[in-house]
């Protein structure tokens, strides 16, 4: 068993979003690793950041990706930050991967002043535009699919997913 098709991509890409979207599109159904973990350890994943700390984070992560991309097979949408993990980029390889791309101007319009996201909880923009250097050439590498969603609606994004998963 394998998903459909797993998202990956820095923090506003809209993995979690276009992952939805392309599911329901599918008629298949869809999981995000950030809620799966929220609900395993029962709270948010900025209170899992503050009362645990990033790598007890990080832990539960790989472990529920790992997870999912064994037992899961609708469309799954991961954090932006699982692919850190090098066991999780190995595990990648085989699957049907897409990388969501976006750069900072439209990155940082969709994730505002970044609540829910513990990462950018100081300095946003700064954050982001390091996040964005040190990560992308990690999506790059697990990608099997690269959408730029810069400047595109959601809808738009969305067909030009479905077009590349049907071909
Ligand atoms: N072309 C687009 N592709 C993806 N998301 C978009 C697009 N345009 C606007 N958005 C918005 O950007 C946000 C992306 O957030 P989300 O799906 O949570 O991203 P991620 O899970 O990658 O962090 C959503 O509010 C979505 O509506
Ligand atoms: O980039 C990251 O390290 C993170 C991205 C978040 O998911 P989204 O990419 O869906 O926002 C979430 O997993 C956590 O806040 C850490
Ligand atoms: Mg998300």
């Amino acid at each position: 068993m394998a998903p459909v098709a797993v998202f990956v991509g820095v923090m506003g890409a809209g993995k979690s979003t276009i992952g939805a979207a392309v599911a329901a599109e599918l008629g298949v159904a869809f999981a995000d690793t950030d809620a799966i973990i929220e609900d395993r350890a029962g709270k948010p994943i900025p209170d899992i950041f503050v009362e645990d700390g990033e790598p007890a984070f990080r832990d539960l992560e790989r472990r529920t990706v790992a997870e999912a991309l064994a037992t899961f097979d609708g469309v799954l949408a991961l954090g932006g930050g699982a692919i850190l993990d090098e066991d999780t980029r190995k595990l990648l390889a085989g699957h049907t991967v897409v990388y969501l791309s976006v750069e900072l101007t439209d990155a940082i319009k969709r994730v505002g002043l970044g609540a829910g996201r513990p990462l950018l909880a100081i300095n946003p923009r700064a954050t982001l535009r390091h996040l964005l250097d040190q990560r992308r050439p990690l999506y790059l590498e697990v990608a099997t699919h690269t959408v730029a969603t810069d400047g595109r609606a959601e809808a738009e994004t969305t067909a030009e997913v479905l077009t590349l998963l049907r071909r």
